[in-house]
């Protein structure tokens, strides 16, 4: 069922909420009276953005500066902002180039900020999460990409990196359920960020294509969808129409919070088998799992 997650006078520690999505997460938080925290790298860029928030919504935040990959690092800032109630891992670094010109160590870099640094927050900040005093529930937000739901020409490592966001969130999600932590997987399309006019300078035209045929949105519109998927405890977040498309083309077993969402993929599995067993005869397909009398899931 559906749970509220409030946000008002709770803690909020924000990975890479120095610039774009994150910062406009930032901005949206403490306007709705977060306390927020920010870690980046660059302790120029969180002054500004604290100054930013300052000025926009009169409130103080905490800032962090700190490189995810950089697991002592990172715990000592978390354990010096203290007790976190909505943990959002939000860093990320993308650098899209075919496979066969990208070097390794890009590679590495896109693997080590976004998947194994999002292992380091999260292993840093989970048991002081567990312990906090209050009955309300929490929040563990992971901010993928619809490049984690599909895997797209030029971004075969940053697919990978977060494709494994999402192995994550799913196994992370039965761990933690029991602490009332919920955890939330958000998908944005393209988005107008510092991050991506760097990006989008080098992206390979194939690239630019493939994945602005999801559309592209502001970041404080990505941080409004993000904000509210939060805090009804959504575990996937799509952010506009092509990404909850493809949230029902690619539901695999994650939880779903809503019976419409439920509906919705049933009657896809529905018609998909229909589809493939079109011209056979109507007994479930060899190796068919009958959920129910109605429903024949193939596995495998
Ligand atoms: N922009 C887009 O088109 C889309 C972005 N996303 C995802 O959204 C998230 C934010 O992207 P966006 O806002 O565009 O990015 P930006 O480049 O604008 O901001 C990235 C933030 O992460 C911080 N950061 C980068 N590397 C590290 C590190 N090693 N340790 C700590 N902090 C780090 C940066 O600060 P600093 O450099 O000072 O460390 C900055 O605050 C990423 O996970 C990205 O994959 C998803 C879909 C679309
Ligand atoms: C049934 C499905 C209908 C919709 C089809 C959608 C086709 C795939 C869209 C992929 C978009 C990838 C955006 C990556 C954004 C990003 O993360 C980079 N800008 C780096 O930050």
């Amino acid at each position: 069922c559906p749970v509220n997650i409030p946000i008002k006078n709770r803690h909020l520690f924000i990975t890479g909420g120095s610039s774009g999505i994150g910062l406009a997460l930032a901005h949206r938080a403490a306007s709705q009276g977060a306390r927020v925290s920010l870690l980046a790298r660059s302790l120029q860029k969180l002054e500004e953005a604290r100054e930013s928030i300052r000025l926009s919504s009169r409130s103080d935040v905490s800032i962090f500066a700190a490189d995810v990959r950089d697991y002592d690092v990172v715990q000592k800032a978390v354990s010096d902002a203290g007790p976190i109630d909505v943990l959002v891992v939000n860093q990320g670094v993308f650098v899209p180039q075919e496979l066969e010109k990208q070097g390794l160590d890009e590679v590495n870099f896109m693997l080590d900020v976004n998947l194994m640094g999002s292992f380091n927050v999260i292993k840093a900040a989970l048991p002081l999460m567990k312990q906090r005093t209050d009955c309300l529930p929490a929040s563990i937000a992971l901010i993928s990409s619809q490049a984690g739901q599909v895997g797209i020409y030029g971004y075969t490592a940053y697919s990978a990196s977060k494709f494994g966001l999402r192995g994550l969130a799913e196994a992370l999600q039965q761990e933690v359920v029991a602490d009332n932590i919920h955890v939330s997987l958000v998908f944005p399309p393209d988005t107008d960020t510092p991050g991506f006019e760097r990006e989008n300078e080098v992206r390979p035209e194939l690239t630019k294509i493939l994945a602005g045929s999801s559309g592209s949105m502001k970041a404080d519109e990505v941080a409004k969808k993000a904000l509210d998927g939060i805090q009804s405890g959504s575990f996937i977040v799509p952010c506009n129409f092509e990404g909850h498309m493809l949230a029902i083309a690619t539901a695999g077993l994650s939880p779903q919070r809503s019976f419409l969402m439920v509906a919705i993929e049933r009657s896809a599995v529905k018609s998909a088998n229909r589809g493939s067993a079109k011209g056979t005869s109507a007994e479930p397909m060899e190796g068919a799992h009958t959920l129910s009398d109605k429903t024949h899931v193939t596995l495998g």
